[in-house]
C-alpha cells in the first residue's frame, strides 16, 4: 500500500523534494558508486525514504528557529581548524559513511533553508553538498552539524567572524580568545589605533550579537527544549510500511509515500546486511512495491533517533551556555566601549586644553623673543658705545704714551749725545796718551828692534860666516882626513916600499947620473909638445870659424835652393774618397817618380755627332800627392820651408780648395801641417842652441770671417776689435789686440791649437758637415839671436787654412750661409788677383832689370790689390817678393766635385806659373 500524500501544501513539499533531488544530484560526496544492478533502485528508495524523513524533520525544523547559514568559501574552510577525526563526542560515524546520513544532513540543511527565502536555499544546498563531499570522512554527524548550524549567528564577515563557522562549536570562546589576542597584540600599538580597533571589533560584535539576540528574541517563546519535549516518535513510525507492489518513480510526487510511516533514515547498503542479520525474521518493508531496498530495523532507528535527540539536547544546552557567555562578553565589551568612549572624550578635552595651552605658551615665547631681541639690540648699542669710548680712551692713552716715549727718547738721546761727547773726549785724550805712549814704546821698540835686527844680522852674518867657514873647512877637513888617510896609507906603503925605494933610490941615483947627462934633449921635447898644442888650438878655432861660415853658406844655399824652387810653390793633394758609393772622377798621376803631374778627365762632352769628346786635362805642380799619401809625407816636403822661417824668412803656407776637399785635415788636424811645423820649429830651435842661437816664439791665431778679423785665442765673451798694421820698415805685420802666446814648450803649442780650432767658425754645408766658414791664419813670429856671433834673425811663419771655395749655385745655401759663401768667394778671388798682380809685377821687373834679386823694387812700383780683402791685406808681407809662399791645392776625388776640382786646379796652375821674385831675409 502506498502511503497517502501528506496534508502539507503540495508546493512546499515539492520544493523541498526538488531541492533534495537537486542537492542529491549535485552532491559531490565520497559515497562509493552503487553497483550497476542495484544503483537505480537503491537510490530511488533512498531518495524516497529521505524525502519522507525530511518531511518529518521538516516539521521539527520549521518550529525551531535557526539563523541563516552563510555559505563558506574554500579559503574560509581552509582556515578552519581541523576537527579531530576520532572525536569521542562525535556521534557514531555510520552517518558519515552512509549516504542516507548525508542525505539527512542535507535534508536538515535544506529544512533550515525553507524557513528562509529561496535564494539562500540553493546556496545552502550547494554548501551542504560541498561539505559532504569534501569532509565526509572527518565531519561531525549531519545531525550535530545541523544542530550547530541552528545557533550560528549570521555574520557579515564570513568565516573570519567568531560565529561564522558552523563547524566550530567554541566560536564564542574563539571570539573571546581572538579579542584577547587582538587586545594583546594591540597593547604595543598606539592608543588611537587600539581604540579604533576595539571600536571596530565592538561594532562587529554588536552586529553579530544583534543577530543572535534577534534570533533569540524571535524564538523566545518557542523554546527548543519545549519543542524537543514535544518531539517524539510515534509508534506508527515504528510500524512497518507496506511496500507498494508496483514500482513508482521517486520523482513523481504522487508516488511519494506518506511521511509519517516512512522511517527516519534510509539504511545504507552496508547496514542492510547487518539489519538483516540482527532481525532475520522481521518483515521487510519497502518504499515502493518496486524497490528492492530493505528498510532498517525500527528499534535501531528509534535508538538512533533517541541518541540524536540526546545529542541535540546536549548541543542546545551547550549553545545556550555559549549564548549566555556571549551575552556577558557583549555586556563586557559594551562597558569597555563606554569606558573607552569616555576616555576618548576626556583625551580629546585634554588635547584641546593642551593645544590652547600650547598656543598661549607660543604667544608667550614670541613675546619673550621680541623682548629679548630688543634687549639684545639695546645691549649691543650700549656695548658699541662703550667700545667707542674705550677706543677713544685707548687712543688718547696711546698718544700720551707715545708723546711720553718720544720725550723720553729725546731726553735719552740728548743724554746719550752728551755722554758720547764726554766719552769721546775722554777717549781722544786717552787715545792721545796711549798714542804717545805707544809711539814712545814703538820708537823704543823700533830702536830695540833695529838693535836686535843689527844684532841678528850680525849673528846671521857670523852664522853664515861660520857656516861658510864650516863648509869651507868641511871639505878641507874631509880632504885633510883623506890626505891623512892617504898619508897613513902612503906611510904604510912607504914603510912597505922603503926597502924597494931604497933600491929604487939606488937605481934612480944611477939614472940621475945618466939623466944629468941627457937634460938638454928633454927640455927641447917639452917645448915641442907645447908648440904642437898651441897649433891644435889655433886649428880648432879656425875650424869653428869655418863651421860658422859653412852654416851661413848652408843658409844661403838653402835659401837659394828655395828661391830656385820658386817663391810661390804649389803642391797638389788629392784626398781619398770618403764613401764607397760615390763615383770617382778619373785622375791619373803620369810621373810616379817625380810626382809633379796629374791628369784629370774633364766633364763629359759630346760633339754634334754624339761622339764623346771629353778632354783629359793635364796639370803640373811642384808636387802632387795622391790619395794614398799621408800628412807625414806631405810635411816632409814642406819642412825646409819651416826651416826658412827659423832662418829669418817670412813663410806663408796656405791651403786652397773647394769645401770638403781636405784643407783643414791637411793644415789643422792633429797631425796636420801646423802642429808638425810647430814641433819642428821647437826641436830645431833647441838644436840651434848649441850653435849659439836662442829663439823666442810668439804665436797668435786669428780668423777672417765675413771680412772681419776675430781673435781665436782671446776672450770669447768680450771680443776686441782687431786691426792690421804693417811695419814696412821692419817688414813686420802686427794684429793689434790679438792675443799673443809665447810658446816655450810643446804642450803649450797643443793647447793653443785645440783652443783655436774649437773657436773657429764652422757650419754644416751640403758638401761638409764641419765646413770652415772663415779663413784661419796662424801667425808665428820667430826671433833668434846668436850669442856667439851676435847675429839676429826674424822670421814669420803664416799657416793659413782658407775657407772652402764653392759656387753659390752648388752650395744651395741661404741667409747667413749665403752671406758667408759670398764673402769667402770674394776674398778668394782677391787672393787670386793679388797673386796674379804679383806675377805681372815680377814679369815687368824681370823685363826691365833682368834680375831676380831686384824685383822687390819693381813690385813696389806695381799696384798689388792687397787691400781688396782682409785676407790679402793680412798676408801682404807674406805674399810679396821677400817671402816664401806655398799653396796647397786640395782636390776631392769624387766625380760630383769634378767641376770645382778643375776650377781649383786651373787656379792653382795659374798661381804656380807666377814668379814673384826672390825672397829676402827680414831686416
Ligand atoms: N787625406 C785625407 N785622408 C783622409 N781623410 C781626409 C783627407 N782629407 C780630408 N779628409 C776628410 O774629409 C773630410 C773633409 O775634410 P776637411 O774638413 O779637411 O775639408 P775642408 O777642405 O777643410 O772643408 P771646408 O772648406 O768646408 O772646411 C773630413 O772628414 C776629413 O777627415
Amino acid at each position: 500500500m502506498l502511503p497517502q500524500p501528506s496534508t502539507r501544501p503540495a508546493g512546499s513539499v515539492m520544493r523541498v523534494l526538488n531541492d533534495l533531488s537537486e542537492s542529491d544530484n549535485n552532491a559531490r560526496n565520497a559515497m562509493p558508486p552503487p553497483s550497476a544492478s542495484a544503483t537505480g533502485l537503491k537510490r530511488q528508495g533512498s531518495n524516497c525514504g529521505l524525502r519522507s524523513l525530511s518531511m518529518q524533520v521538516l516539521g521539527l525544523r520549521l518550529s525551531v528557529p535557526e539563523p541563516a547559514q552563510k555559505r563558506k568559501t574554500l579559503i574560509e574552510r581552509a582556515g578552519e581548524p581541523l576537527r579531530p577525526a576520532s572525536s569521542a563526542s562525535r556521534p557514531p560515524s555510520a552517518a558519515s559513511q552512509n549516504p542516507s546520513n548525508t542525505s539527512l544532513y542535507r535534508t536538515s540543511s535544506n529544512a533550515s533553508t525553507i524557513s528562509r527565502n529561496g535564494s539562500i536555499s540553493s546556496r545552502n544546498t550547494s554548501n551542504s553538498s560541498y561539505t559532504g563531499s569534501l569532509n565526509s570522512g572527518i565531519r561531525p554527524p549531519a545531525s550535530l552539524k545541523s544542530a550547530n548550524s541552528t545557533i550560528r549567528p549570521k555574520s557579515s564577515y564570513g568565516s573570519n567572524k567568531p560565529f561564522g563557522a558552523a563547524s566550530r562549536p567554541n566560536s564564542i570562546a574563539d571570539l573571546q580568545a581572538s579579542h584577547e589576542a587582538n587586545a594583546n597584540k594591540n597593547q604595543h600599538a598606539s592608543p588611537s589605533k587600539a581604540y579604533e580597533h576595539v571600536q571596530s571589533e565592538a561594532s562587529e560584535f554588536r552586529a553579530d550579537s544583534s543577530v543572535v539576540i534577534q534570533v533569540r528574541d524571535k524564538n523566545r517563546d518557542v523554546s527548543l527544549s519545549t519543542q524537543l519535549d514535544r518531539f517524539h516518535l510515534s509508534d506508527s513510525l515504528l510500524e512497518p510500511v507496506e511496500l507498494p507492489q508496483t514500482p513508482t518513480k521517486c520523482k513523481s510526487p504522487t508516488r511519494i509515500p506518506k511521511a509519517s510511516p516512512v522511517p527516519l533514515a534510509t539504511p545504507t547498503p552496508m547496514e542492510t546486511p547487518r539489519l538483516r542479520r540482527k532481525s532475520p525474521t522481521k518483515t521487510r518493508h519497502f518504499l515502493t512495491p518496486h524497490t528492492s531496498i530493505e528498510l532498517p530495523d525500527p528499534d535501531e532507528r528509534y535508538n538512533d533517533f533517541k541518541k540524536m535527540f540526546e545529542d541535540y539536547k546536549q548541543m542546545y544546552q551547550d549553545t545556550q551556555t555559549k549564548i549566555d557567555s556571549a551575552r556577558e562578553d557583549t555586556n563586557h565589551y559594551r562597558d569597555k566601549m563606554a569606558q573607552l568612549e569616555q576616555e576618548r572624550s576626556s583625551q580629546t578635552e585634554s588635547i584641546i586644553q593642551l593645544k590652547s595651552e600650547n598656543q598661549t605658551l607660543q604667544y608667550q615665547v614670541e613675546a619673550m623673543e621680541k623682548s629679548m631681541q630688543e634687549t639684545k639690540k639695546d645691549h649691543e648699542h650700549r656695548l658699541e658705545e662703550l667700545r667707542r669710548g674705550h677706543r677713544i680712551d685707548l687712543e688718547t692713552l696711546r698718544q700720551e704714551q707715545r708723546d711720553e716715549i718720544e720725550n723720553l727718547k729725546n731726553d735719552h738721546r740728548d743724554e746719550l749725545k752728551l755722554l758720547v761727547q764726554r766719552y769721546q773726549q775722554e777717549l781722544d785724550k786717552e787715545r792721545c796718551k796711549k798714542n804717545d805712549a805707544l809711539s814712545q814704546v814703538s820708537t823704543q821698540g823700533a830702536l830695540e828692534k833695529q838693535r836686535h835686527q843689527l844684532e841678528l844680522d850680525r849673528k846671521d852674518q857670523e852664522v853664515t860666516t861660520a857656516k861658510l867657514e864650516l863648509e869651507r873647512i868641511e871639505p878641507v877637513l874631509q880632504r885633510e882626513r883623506q890626505i891623512n888617510d892617504d898619508l897613513r896609507e902612503s906611510l904604510r906603503c912607504a914603510g912597505d916600499n922603503a926597502s924597494s925605494m931604497e933600491s929604487t933610490r939606488q937605481g934612480l941615483q944611477a939614472k940621475i947620473a945618466y939623466l944629468e947627462s941627457d937634460n938638454q934633449s928633454q927640455s927641447e921635447a917639452y917645448a915641442a909638445m907645447e908648440k904642437r898644442m898651441n897649433e891644435a888650438i889655433a886649428k880648432s878655432e879656425t875650424i869653428e870659424e869655418k863651421l860658422r861660415v859653412e852654416e851661413a853658406i848652408r843658409r844661403r844655399l838653402h835659401n837659394q835652393v828655395q828661391e830656385l824652387k820658386g817663391n810661390i810653390r804649389v803642391f797638389c793633394r788629392v784626398r781619398p774618397t770618403l764613401t764607397v758609393d760615390d763615383e770617382l772622377a778619373k785622375m791619373k798621376y803620369p810621373d810616379p817618380e817625380e810626382s809633379t803631374e796629374i791628369e784629370v778627365r774633364g766633364l763629359d762632352q759630346k760633339n754634334a755627332m754624339g761622339k764623346d769628346i771629353t778632354k783629359t786635362l793635364p796639370f803640373s805642380f811642384d808636387r802632387v800627392f795622391d790619395p794614398s799619401q799621408t800628412n807625414d809625407e806631405v810635411f816632409h816636403e814642406i819642412s825646409q820651408l819651416i826651416q826658412s822661417a827659423l832662418d829669418g824668412y817670412n813663410v806663408c803656407i796656405f791651403a786652397y780648395g773647394q769645401t770638403g776637399s781636405g784643407k783643414t785635415y791637411t793644415m789643422s788636424s792633429e797631425d796636420g801641417m801646423i802642429p808638425r811645423a810647430l814641433r819642428q820649429i821647437y826641436s830645431t830651435s833647441k838644436d840651434l842652441e848649441d850653435r849659439g842661437w836662442k829663439y823666442t816664439m810668439e804665436g797668435s791665431f786669428v780668423e777672417v770671417y765675413n771680412e772681419e778679423l776675430r781673435d781665436l785665442l782671446g776672450e770669447e765673451k768680450t771680443p776686441k776689435k782687431l786691426e792690421i798694421h804693417h811695419d814696412m820698415e821692419n817688414e813686420e805685420t802686427t794684429v793689434t789686440n790679438a792675443t799673443k802666446l809665447s810658446l816655450d814648450n810643446k804642450d803649450q803649442v797643443e793647447s793653443l791649437l785645440s783652443q783655436a780650432m774649437a773657436r773657429r767658425s764652422v757650419a754644416a754645408t751640403k758638401a761638409n758637415e764641419q765646413s770652415s766658414r772663415s779663413h784661419s791664419v796662424f801667425i808665428l813670429k820667430l826671433v833668434g839671436r846668436n850669442s856667439v856671433t851676435g847675429k839676429e834673425s826674424k822670421g814669420t811663419l803664416n799657416l793659413v787654412d782658407l775657407a772652402g771655395s764653392e759656387r753659390i749655385k752648388n752650395a744651395e745655401t741661404s741667409g747667413q750661409r749665403l752671406k758667408e759663401t759670398q764673402s769667402i768667394n770674394t776674398s778668394l778671388s782677391c787672393l787670386g788677383d793679388v797673386i796674379g798682380a804679383l806675377g805681372q809685377g815680377h814679369a815687368a821687373g824681370a823685363d826691365s832689370r833682368a834680375s831676380l834679386t831686384n824685383n822687390r823694387d819693381s813690385l813696389s812700383t806695381a799696384h798689388i790689390p792687397y787691400r781688396n780683402s782682409k785676407l790679402t791685406y793680412l798676408l801682404q808681407l807674406s805674399l810679396g817678393g821677400n817671402c816664401k809662399t806655398l799653396m796647397f791645392v786640395m782636390v776631392a776625388p769624387e766625380k760630383r766635385c769634378l767641376g770645382e776640382t778643375i776650377t781649383s786646379l786651373k787656379f792653382a796652375e795659374k798661381v804656380s806659373r807666377t814668379r814673384v821674385g826672390v825672397a829676402k831675409k827680414v831686416k
